[in-house]
């Protein structure tokens, strides 16, 4: 982990209608970083990925990505409005992966990975081919690359989507709850893809229900609840010794 900070979130607050799904919630995650993110069902987690993003846009407050301003801030009566161009050249750089996998059903395996960077990034096409190849050989999986998202296992579908989101070269990669729509005998292949990039210096958001990915990988841990960031610190800390009562509940709970 470096000292750069590649995401920080300063006060970022976001309504549906009238319910605040996050209030005033910052964050700084550094390069190289492994941040997990915690906390009970409905709590904010997933729209503050969605945030960063870009796939919500927040009401006040800001946040950069990558040293840039994303999104957009009220800052005094001035308003930052990302153009869709704009919105569309950041998310290149930060890789998502979601709870359900989200392939492409009708590509294969390989065509999956290879579709981003030729349609988006513009890369020669056997150039990407090349490189899907080896995200695909990272992921244990080269064997597949000719396999339909029907013809895989939930944990094979959801490698490939971690290897699309690699071939986008982003420089951050959001984990949305990714093994929580696996079977538990699933999770373990995903949570070792994850291992790996973790200990290549990939900087990763994951939110996470799964408590040993976040005690033994993590670098940090958030804690949140009704739309507040709690606690945040480094996981040793807040895993084993959490300063706020509610993250003491929390924790108490999920390990019971
Ligand atoms: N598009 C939306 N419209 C209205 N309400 C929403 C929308 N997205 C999220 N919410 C609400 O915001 C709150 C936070 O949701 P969010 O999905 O961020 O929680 P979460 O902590 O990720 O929960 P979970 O662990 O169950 O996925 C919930 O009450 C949810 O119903």
């Amino acid at each position: 982990m470096t000292n750069e900070i590649l995401v920080k979130a300063v006060d970022v607050c976001k309504s549906f209608g009238t319910f605040q799904a996050l209030q005033e919630v910052s964050l700084e995650v550094r390069k190289g970083e492994v941040n997990c993110i915690i906390g009970p069902s409905g709590s904010g987690k997933s729209t503050f990925l969605r945030c960063i993003n870009l796939l919500e846009r927040i009401d006040s407050g800001a946040i950069w990505a990558n040293g840039e301003l994303i999104g957009y801030r009220r800052d005094g009566n001035k308003l930052y409005e990302m153009s869709d161009a704009e919105i569309a050249r950041q998310r290149r750089g930060i890789g998502m992966v979601f709870q359900r996998f989200n392939l492409f059903p009708h590509k294969t395996a390989l065509e999956n990975v290879i579709e981003g960077p030729v349609q988006v990034l513009g890369e020669n096409p056997k150039t990407a081919r090349e490189h899907a190849l080896v995200l695909l050989n990272r992921v244990g999986l080269a064997d597949k690359a000719g396999s339909y998202p029907a013809e895989l296992s939930g944990g094979q579908q959801q490698r490939v989507a971690i290897a699309r989101a690699l071939g986008m070269r982003p420089s951050l990669i959001l984990f949305d709850e990714p093994t929580s729509a696996l079977d538990p005998e699933l999770v373990a292949e995903v949570l070792d893809v994850m291992n790996d990039l973790a200990a290549s210096g990939m900087t990763m958001i994951v939110v996470t229900h799964e408590m040993g990915f976040a005690r033994n990988v993590s670098n940090t841990v958030a804690f949140m609840d009704g739309g507040r960031l709690i606690e945040h610190g480094p996981s040793a800390r807040v895993l084993t010794q959490p300063e706020n009562p509610r993250t003491v509940d929390f924790l108490k709970a999920v390990q019971r």
